[in-house]
C-alpha cells in the first residue's frame, strides 16, 4: 500500500518546516518516507530533505516569470495549470515508489484551497493510482491573536475541506509562540492567550468568540458586519467540522501525537508492518522480514 499526506495551508503556516520534522520522525521510526515538493516557487534552501519528486523539474516559477513575463501570482497559477495538463509526468514520477509514505509539501497560495481545480484533480489522480491519501491543513497560532483573522482561517479550512473529499486533519502550528504568561515578552512569545481554557476555545472553535463583544473593534460598527458574523457563528455551530490539533515542534510528544492522528486517519499499518530502511532490505536482514 502507498500513502500520501498532503501538507496544505496558507502561506507561511509552517508547511515546509512541518514536512521536514515529519520526515525526521518517520525515519527515526525506521519508516520509509519521501518528500515531494509541489511548490514551484520553493527556494532550494527551504528543504531539510532533498525532494524525490520536485515540480520544479517540470516547471519553475522563475522560468515562467522570465520567459512568459508573468508576475509572481499569475505565474504560480500558470505553473499549476501546466502541472494539471502534465499529470502523466507526476504519475510517471510516482510510479517508482512502492509501499512508501509520501509527504507532499504544497504551496501556500490560498486560491489553491478555495476554488482552483488543482488539488481536487491531484487527489483524484492519487486515488486512481491506489495511493491512500489524507490532508493536513495548517494554520499558525498567530491567527488566534485576532478572532476575525482566526475565523477567516476556520472558514478557509472548511472551504478547503469540502473541496477535497479525503480524510482531513486541521493543525494549529507554531504553538511554541503561544504563552500562558502575557507579560513574558522576552522569551519571544508573541501571543498572550491568557489561559489554557482560552486556547481550548480556539482549538475546538467556540463560535461565541465571534458573537461576544459586538463592536469592540473600532472599524466594525457596521450592523451588516454583525449580521454576517451571526451568520458565520450559525454556520460554525451547525457544521462543527473544524477543530485543530495543536502542534509544537519544540515538543517531540506533540509531533508524535499529530503523526499518530495522521496514521489513524489513513489507517496506516492496517495491512503491514513498518519497514526497515532500504539499505538494510537487500542485506542480511532480508529473511527477518
Ligand atoms: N516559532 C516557530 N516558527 C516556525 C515554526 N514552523 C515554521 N516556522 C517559521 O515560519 C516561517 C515559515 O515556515 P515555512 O515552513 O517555510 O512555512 P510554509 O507554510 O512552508 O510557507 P510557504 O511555503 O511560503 O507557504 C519560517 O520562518 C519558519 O522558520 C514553528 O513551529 N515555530
Ligand atoms: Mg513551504
Amino acid at each position: 500500500m502507498r500513502y500520501a499526506v498532503l501538507v496544505t495551508g496558507p502561506a507561511g503556516a509552517g508547511k515546509s518546516t512541518f514536512s521536514g520534522s515529519f520526515m525526521t520522525h518517520l525515519q527515526n521510526s525506521k519508516r520509509t518516507s519521501h518528500l515531494v515538493n509541489l511548490d514551484p516557487a520553493a527556494a532550494p534552501t527551504s528543504f531539510e530533505y532533498e525532494p524525490v519528486i520536485d515540480i520544479k523539474d517540470l516547471i519553475s516559477l522563475e522560468d515562467v516569470m522570465s520567459e512568459l513575463q508573468y508576475g509572481p501570482n499569475g505565474g504560480l497559477v500558470y505553473c499549476f495549470e501546466y502541472l494539471l495538463e502534465n499529470m502523466d509526468w507526476l504519475e510517471e514520477e510516482l510510479g517508482s515508489f512502492d509501499d512508501d509514505y509520501l509527504i507532499i509539501d504544497c504551496p501556500g497560495q490560498i486560491e489553491l484551497y478555495t476554488h482552483h481545480p488543482f488539488l481536487p484533480t491531484l487527489v483524484r489522480n492519487l486515488q486512481r493510482l491506489n495511493i491512500r491519501t489524507c490532508a493536513v491543513y495548517l494554520i499558525e497560532s498567530q491567527f488566534m491573536e485576532d478572532k476575525y483573522k482566526f475565523f477567516s482561517g476556520v472558514l478557509s479550512a472548511m472551504s478547503a475541506m469540502v473541496n477535497l473529499e479525503i480524510p482531513w486533519i486541521n493543525i494549529m502550528s507554531k504553538m511554541d509562540l503561544v504563552t500562558s504568561n502575557p507579560d513574558n515578552e522576552s522569551s519571544g512569545a508573541r501571543i498572550g492567550v491568557r489561559n489554557r481554557k482560552n486556547i481550548a476555545r480556539f482549538l475546538d472553535p467556540d463560535p461565541l468568540l465571534l458573537a461576544n463583544e459586538p463592536g469592540r473593534e473600532g472599524n466594525v460598527s457596521n450592523p451588516k458586519f454583525h449580521s454576517l458574523n451571526r451568520a458565520i457563528v450559525q454556520l460554525i455551530e451547525d457544521h462543527p467540522l473544524v477543530s485543530f490539533l495543536p502542534l509544537d515542534l519544540t515538543n517531540p510528544d506533540s509531533l508524535e501525537t499529530v503523526i499518530s492522528h495522521i496514521d489513524y486517519t489513513m489507517q496506516y499499518g492496517e495491512d503491514e508492518e513498518p519497514k526497515e530502511p532500504h539499505d538494510l532490505d537487500e542485506g542480511d536482514f532480508q529473511d527477518l522480514e
